[in-house]
């Protein structure tokens, strides 16, 4: 049987979904509403279906539980231009064979029909209850790709690699594995072995018996051992001493964890999950990380894309901190597609996290609801050139310079056509500093002229050019 039920509303892609299934020998019938997909269904059976999730008619994912009642052997492959995290996983938890986020890759997409067609429907998955409202937003292929790696490991315990820049949402990724996993009604345990000092990493990973050095006046519990039933998440592993390196190789081959000081050999039950924001070969090059461990913990690798990479999300992920911010008593404001254009353009060098910062500092500091780009440009000029990661300071121990840093950043925002970026320039610059100035006098020109240091008629006349009313600044009783 080689007929394949395609149930997709949108024609243009209807027809290009048809020709590459006709291309690997299937005969497609096409329907475009659920009712028209059951009538189908009723009369014959199919060597796969594959079907959108919006239809007119209702939602493509909520109703296939019905669809799999009655023909059990039937591969699915589900399409959908809702590209959430949250769809990602309902469609993998209906038991579909594969989930295509739009746009997708047609030849894919036929490649995958014809394994599921001639697959044996064991290999799809089993059916999970839903965990809501996980707040890992992103559209992008980039992060599409994410959340079909993380749907792919949430029905087995192997050990996930996440690499990627700081502040890419590693974490945030862990934490999903755990939420949405088989482990979910465990602990989920973080622990930032950077941050633990070299001589206490062992005694915090695997624990201590009472008397097992000098200080250790209690016995201590091991994160091992708390994250059991659990998900145990081992953050900047690139940066764990060697010696806790072998300890921590030897508990994954064992299975088992022994506390310092202690003889029994406790067995391991947890899932483990370990981050990085180093690149790990050339550490294992430079004899600093474990080549065995490497490849021990690297059995399922989840790269997270800088957010440079994913400029698509930069929009979606703003209004989503904005929102957030608001829940979180700060006031409720909105971007103008101005403002949320020229976020897209920025470096973000501290990747998510720097851009979350900036958009509650913005929602903080905004003096309008409605945010437009004049308003995020001066916050923006106060960005670190390093997108806040680490020393802020120069190498030389000066203070980083935040005007050159501001300069760079309104050229490769603005980019003036050349010939004008001297006057552009001149422009984007009096206006902020006009403005401050006329705060801080209450908006009184003569005192303003005065602190400038400019003519009061120049003042005036300016002031007419840059369209700036001196009333706006005026303090109301
Ligand atoms: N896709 C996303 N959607 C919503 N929030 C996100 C996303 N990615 C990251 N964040 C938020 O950005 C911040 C940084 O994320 P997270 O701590 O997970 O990054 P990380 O890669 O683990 O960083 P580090 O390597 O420095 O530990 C967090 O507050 C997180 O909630």
């Amino acid at each position: 049987m080689r007929d394949v039920l395609l149930v997709e509303d949108d024609m243009s892609i209807a027809i290009v979904i048809t020709a590459a299934l006709e291309d690997e020998g299937f005969r497609v019938v096409h329907c475009q509403t659920l009712a028209e997909r059951d009538r189908q269904l009723a009369e014959r059976g199919f060597a796969a279906l594959v079907t959108d999730v919006m239809l007119p008619d209702g939602d493509g994912i909520e109703t296939i539980e019905r669809v799999r009642a009655r023909h059990a052997q039937m591969p699915i492959v589900i399409l959908s231009a809702q590209n959430t995290l949250d769809t990602a996983v309902r469609a993998t938890d209906t038991g579909a064979f594969e989930y295509f986020p739009k746009p997708f890759d047609i030849d894919e997409l036929a490649r995958t029909v014809r394994q599921a067609a001639g697959a044996s429907q064991g290999q799809a998955l089993e059916e999970e209850p839903v965990a809501e409202g996980l707040p890992l937003v992103g559209r992008s292929p980039a992060m599409q790709s994410v959340f079909r790696m993380i749907t792919r490991v949430l029905r087995n315990d192997l050990t996930v690699l996440i690499l990627g820049e700081s502040g890419t949402g590693k974490e945030l990724v862990a934490e999903a594995i755990h939420q949405l996993g088989n482990r979910r009604t465990g602990p989920f345990i973080a622990v930032n072995t950077a941050a633990i000092p070299a001589e206490l990493i062992e005694s915090e990973l695997f624990g201590h018996e009472k008397g097992a050095f000098t200080g250790a006046v209690t016995r201590h519990v091991g994160k091992f051992e708390q994250a059991a039933g659990g998900t145990l998440f081992l953050d900047e592993i690139g940066d764990m001493p060697m010696q806790a390196q072998t300890r921590l190789l030897r508990a994954l081959q064992s299975g088992t964890v022994r506390r310092v000081g202690g003889r029994e050999e406790i067995r391991l039950d947890t899932r483990i999950v370990a981050a990085t924001n180093k690149d790990l070969e050339p550490e294992i090059s430079a004899g600093r990380f474990r080549e065995d461990l490497y490849y021990r913990l690297n059995v399922v690798p989840i790269h997270m894309p800088p957010l440079r990479d994913r400029r698509d999300d930069i929009d979606l992920l703003a209004r989503h901190f904005l929102q957030h911010a608001a829940t979180e008593g700060l006031p409720r404001r909105m971007l103008t597609p101005d403002a949320a254009e020229l976020l897209s353009r920025q470096p973000w060098r501290g990747n998510v996290r720097e851009l979350k910062n900036f958009i509650y500092r913005l929602a903080l500091l905004a003096r309008e609801d409605l945010i437009d780009a004049d308003a995020v440009m001066p916050l923006l000029a106060q960005e670190p050139a390093d997108g806040g990661e680490g020393a802020s300071h120069d190498a030389d121990g000066g203070g980083r310079n935040d005007i050159a840093a501001a300069v760079a950043q309104w050229l490769a925002a603005t980019r003036p056509a050349s010939g004008t970026i001297y006057d552009s320039a001149m422009a984007a610059f009096e206006r902020p500093l006009f403005a401050e100035v006329l705060r801080e006098t209450a908006g009184n020109q003569l005192r303003a002229a005065q602190a400038l240091g400019i003519n009061r008629n120049t003042l005036r006349k300016r002031l007419g050019e840059l369209a700036l009313d001196p009333e706006d600044f005026a303090r109301r009783p």
